[in-house]
């Protein structure tokens, strides 16, 4: 680890236009993990921690169908004649063509001799974000070797794909270790794939490396949220809570969302490491039971009709109702324990009724039909699984977004379901002591239209 003094004179180089005389943060060491960032003075709920500029950003284009977006400006641009007519093989507006940032994207990319300079290809525009640290001075380069790299055997492959793409990629070993060591400090601080940093649930169109964000742990009840500058991308982080002087600020890499073992997973697999957070060593997740099921201690496993079985449902010929959570947390497949009646089960046994709901949900999403998704959260989905689950929590995210973009086909059920889902959802965030964030300033959006 670099020691925080260093991290500090790297980042105030960094921020030199927003230098702040009197930050608010501070680099320490934490408790948590490594270096840390953390308050230098007492904040109230809702006040500015810090604002960072990205050290790096470029285009996410993870799907092909959004490959027509400006590779400066972001903006999304007429689905004909989009690429840089210089032949660097990168999608650019008239306006920004002209600016400085991209003559050196384009000097850069022609250089290498795009196979295909006229096709809008997702693993060159992807490759952007990476190869601007090329160019970047020696003072952030430091920045971003500074920062953690989780290195996995993976990391170079963004590079190694990239590199098929143009007749006279740099085989300059030096180069591409730039290139590779970039990817790696992006995937453990950056913003890159939608599931690898969420803002409270929504997605990202570009990746972009934050770096002084890049020093702040995880927890998942974070105590800090952020929104960004729409002219500038700058960053913005605010107190989710009232912080005391001497604070370690925490984000989230999760979805807020997620049952313990779902995140328990992603953090392990995406992020290399084991939250111990209290709300991951609490079953119950601080009452909020997002992964419970029902304990359904039942003597029946089997469907409830002979035949065909194409509207059975499992027998509910049930001796226990109780909530049931995992019995230890941090394992993939913990056994299960009933809050009721204290019956233990299996992982597989516990987990039926939640599939079961998700896969019902699932189909009525695919379906189209709002009204019969919302008629199966209210009149029927509490039978498989509780209305604290996740799956729940997601499918009344859902309902909210469609019902905010227009109100379908269904006015007489939606009158009220708005807004009682958004309490819904409001409630559970209570339980867990998340504070303010962007999630919670939509549902009150949307609860009050
Ligand atoms: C974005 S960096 C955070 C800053 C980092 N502590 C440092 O010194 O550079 C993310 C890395 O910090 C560590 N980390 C962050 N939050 C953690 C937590 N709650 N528990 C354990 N490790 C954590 C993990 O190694 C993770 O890959």
């Amino acid at each position: 680890m670099i020691c925080p003094k260093r991290t500090t004179e790297l980042l105030e180089l960094h921020l030199e236009s927003l230098k702040d005389k009197d930050p608010a943060w501070e680099i320490a060491v934490s408790k948590i993990a490594g270096r840390g960032v953390f308050t230098t003075r007492k904040l109230k709920r809702g006040d500015i921690i810090l604002r960072d500029i990205p050290i790096l950003i470029g285009l996410a284009a993870r799907q092909e169908d959004t490959l027509n977006s400006c590779s400066i400006c972001f903006k999304v641009l007429p689905d004909t004649k989009f690429m840089c007519r210089q032949g660097c093989a990168l999608p650019v507006c008239s306006v920004c063509a002209k600016k400085k940032q991209h003559k050196d994207d384009c000097a850069l990319f022609k250089s290498w001799e795009p196979i295909e300079p006229d096709v809008a290809n997702s693993v060159i525009i992807r490759l952007i974000c990476i190869a601007r640290a090329i160019n970047l001075s020696k003072e952030q380069r430091d920045l971003i070797y500074c920062l953690q790299a989780n290195l996995d055997n993976n990391h170079r492959t963004e590079v190694r794909n990239a590199a098929k793409c143009f007749n006279k990629f740099p085989t300059d070993k030096k180069l591409i270790e730039i290139m590779n060591r970039t990817v790696a400090v992006l995937r453990t601080n950056g913003f890159d794939e939608t599931a690898d940093r969420t803002n409270d649930n929504q997605e990202f169109f570009y990746r972009a490396l934050f770096p002084l964000f890049a020093l702040v742990n995880h927890d998942c009840v974070p105590n800090s949220y952020y929104t960004f500058e729409e002219k500038t991308n700058y960053m913005v982080l605010r107190a989710s809570v009232d912080l005391p002087e001497g604070t370690e600020i925490t984000t989230t890499y999760t979805k807020l969302f997620t049952g313990n073992i779902a995140r328990h997973l992603f953090l392990k697999m995406k992020k290399n490491f084991t939250c111990k957070c209290s709300r991951c060593s609490d079953p119950t997740e601080k009452g909020a039971f997002i992964s419970a099921v029902y304990c359904r201690d039942t003597n029946c496993s089997g469907l409830a009709e002979k035949g065909a079985f194409i509207s059975a449902v499992y027998c509910r010929d049930t001796n226990c109702s109780g909530l049931a959570v995992p019995e230890v947390t941090g394992l993939p497949h913990p056994n299960w324990n009933c809050l009721e009646c204290k019956q233990k089960s299996t992982h597989a046994q516990m987990i039926k009724g939640q599939d079961f709901a998700s896969g019902a949900i699932n189909a009525k999403i695919n379906s189209h039909s709002l009204k019969s998704l919302i008629v199966y959260l209210n009149e029927k989905s509490d039978s498989f699984i509780p209305n604290s689950n996740y799956v729940i929590i997601d499918a009344k995210l859902q309902v909210i977004a469609r019902l905010r973009k227009s109100m379908e086909d269904c006015a007489e059920e939606s009158a009220g379901v708005k807004a009682k889902y958004c309490q819904d959802i409001l409630d559970i965030m209570d339980k867990l002591g998340l504070g303010d964030c962007v999630m919670r300033k939509y549902l009150e959006i949307e609860k009050a239209k």
